[in-house]
Parts: C-alpha cells; sequence; structure tokens
C-alpha cells in the first residue's frame, strides 16, 4: 500500500558524530495531510524530515516518499519537494519576478515566464513584482517564499517555522495558502516550535531525543496522554501557585493570562489539590479542557526527567 502514502518509512536512524540524533523512527502519512513535528530544540526534527524525504541518507531503516525510495531514488524526489526555511533564502538584491524566474530555471520548468506569471498572480504578488526582494516586509517575503518553493508544483512541501517573526494577519493568510495546496494533494511537513502553527497541523509527531513520543491528530493529543486540567481564576495567585507547585496530583502548573491552569493524570488528585481553593473569596475554580499548548509543556517537561 505504500504507493497511496505520501511518506511511509520505517526504522530511520541517523548519528552524527557518534551521537544518535535520530533512533528507529516510523512514520505513515497519507497524501494532502499538514504534518507537524514539534519538540526541543536539537530533538532532531530537521534530521528526521530530511531523510524522510531523501534529503539525507539515513544510517539505517528505509522507506518511500511519494512512493518512491528514500535510498535509491532520493534524486528523483528531491525533484518533487519545495523546501521553505525560516530564514529567506532568496535573492534580496533580485526583484520578485526574478527570483521566481531564478527558481523556475533552477527548475528547468517549460514556459518560465508563464508559470512565473501564474505564481504572481496566484499569491497576489503581481503588484510587487519589480520590487527588491530585500525590501518586501517580513509577511510578503515569506509568500514569495512559499511562491517560490511551490513553483514545480511540489508533492511534498517541507516549511521549517515558516511564520516565525511574521505578523498574525500575515500568518493567517499563508496558512490558508498551505491549506489551499493541501487539499490540492500536496502532503505537507512543518518542524516548529510555535502553538498557533501546530494548531493549523492535521496531525502532529512530537520528537524529543531523536524518538517519537506521540504521533496523533492535534486534536486527540491531549486525552491520548490523559491530562486533566483545572482552572484557577482571581486575584493574588502567585500564594496559590506557590503552594499547588509542590501539591500531590499536580504535575503541572503553567499561567494563562489571569488564571493558572493545573493539569496531573490523576483526576482524583488533581480535584483534591484544587477543593481547598474552591471556597476562597474572589477565586473561580472551574475544569478546563487541556489544551495542546499544556499538551505539550507536559511532554516537553516529561522527555527532560526521562532523557537528560
Ligand atoms: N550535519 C550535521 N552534522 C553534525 N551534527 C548535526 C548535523 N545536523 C544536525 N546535527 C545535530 O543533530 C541534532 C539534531 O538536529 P536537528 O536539526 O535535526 O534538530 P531539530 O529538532 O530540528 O532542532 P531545532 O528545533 O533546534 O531546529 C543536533 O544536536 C544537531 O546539532
Amino acid at each position: 500500500m505504500s504507493e497511496a502514502l505520501a511518506i511511509d518509512v520505517t526504522g530511520l536512524s541517523k548519528s552524527f558524530g557518534g551521537t544518535r540524533v535520530v533512533d528507529d523512527f516510523d512514520m505513515a502519512v497519507p497524501p494532502g495531510r499538514i504534518y507537524g513535528f514539534l519538540g526541543p530544540n536539537g530533538s532532531g526534527k530537521t534530521t528526521t524530515i530530511r531523510m524522510m524525504c531523501g534529503l539525507l541518507k539515513p544510517d539505517g531503516g528505509g522507506g518511500t516518499a511519494l512512493g518512491l525510495d528514500i535510498i535509491r531514488q532520493s534524486r528523483e524526489i528531491k525533484a518533487r519537494v519545495g523546501y521553505m526555511t525560516q530564514r529567506f533564502s532568496l535573492y534580496g538584491d533580485l526583484t520578485v519576478r526574478e527570483n521566481l524566474s531564478f527558481m523556475s530555471r533552477l527548475h528547468a520548468l517549460p514556459k518560465t515566464r508563464q508559470v512565473v506569471d501564474q505564481a504572481l498572480e496566484e499569491y497576489d504578488l503581481a503588484p510587487r513584482a519589480r520590487q527588491l526582494a530585500a525590501n518586501l516586509s517580513g509577511g510578503w517575503k515569506q509568500r514569495l517564499a512559499l511562491a517560490a518553493a511551490s513553483l514545480h508544483q511540489p508533492g511534498l512541501l517541507l516549511l521549517d517555522e515558516p511564520t516565525a517573526g511574521v505578523d498574525p494577519k500575515a500568518r493567517r493568510d499563508f496558512w490558508d495558502r498551505i491549506r489551499r495546496l493541501a487539499r490540492q494533494g500536496v502532503t505537507v511537513l512543518v518542524s516548529t516550535h510555535y502553538m498557533d502553527e501546530a494548531v493549523q497541523c492535521d496531525n502532529i509527531a512530537f520528537i524529543a531525543y531523536g524518538r517519537k513520543l506521540i504521533d496523533a491528530p492535534a486534536g486527540e493529543i491531549p486525552s491520548r496522554i490523559g491530562l486533566h486540567t483545572i482552572r484557577i481564576e482571581g486575584p493574588g495567585l502567585q500564594p496559590v501557585y506557590d503552594a499547588l507547585e509542590n501539591t500531590k496530583g499536580v504535575e503541572q502548573i503553567a499561567r494563562f493570562g489571569a488564571a493558572l491552569h493545573i493539569s496531573g493524570r490523576d483526576r482524583h488528585a488533581l480535584e483534591a489539590a484544587a477543593a481547598p481553593y474552591r471556597s476562597r473569596d474572589g477565586l473561580s475554580v472551574t475544569e478546563a479542557k487541556t489544551g495542546l499548548e499544556e499538551a505539550f509543556i507536559w511532554l516537553m517537561s516529561g522527555a527532560e526527567d526521562n532523557f537528560t
């Protein structure tokens, strides 16, 4: 069935200088999915993504990307991958049009002018066609980078923290475009540290110290971990924070604006920890839905405890 999957890899491993940075990694991604990769710095997200797309040879394991063997057919896969990094990787001293024309030639696309005109139109870049790329704002730079990365109509799009430092509206526009590409069948792999990028993904793989700790639809992650959360809201929360930090049943405590979110896997112990505050004047104690953010903070600190 591997033809039907955009990515189908098993047992991938990679070491650098004797240190194993990816260990026994499996993944199956259907086409048209937006897959987010989260995890601490240096946990192996980029290395994993690069191996899955034939950009880096694994030491062990194997599989297919777009139905092609990631080791033997890496050259063919590379031609069908679009790559966008968080750094602006185009030429600042070329215009928007010149950058796209350059990319078109790099991919040896027929009818460069037509392809470039179409991309300028599709990405609303036509009014800026003659502007130097260096002079574009952050949001427009990312839009140009996405237009350039998808010019050759790749089946796989790799995004490395694509909207870092971009304003909220430009982020929203950017993600609308990513979803449009996914609807057209493009499989998107995103490595990110940003919660607002993570929530845009269909599935999320959480990677720590080279191992995949969870791989699930974004909405299912909190329940898969089995984390419960209680919200305590009101004035003067610092003493409450200090007391709950060391209370049995409270595995995690985090500030959310003017509230505290306490989380733990043992619901009864968590409720018992919060109980004394229910009767405190001015405090409101309510059950809250565990969000992705709490789930990731929990996964992240668990990974630190287990692997460092
Ligand atoms: N070409 C390389 N040579 C040597 N070490 C490398 C190489 N590429 C990555 N590493 C090391 O492998 C580890 C994993 O790196 P990787 O970039 O895959 O992590 P990451 O999860 O993407 O990190 P970040 O979130 O910081 O981008 C790091 O310790 C990194 O320094």
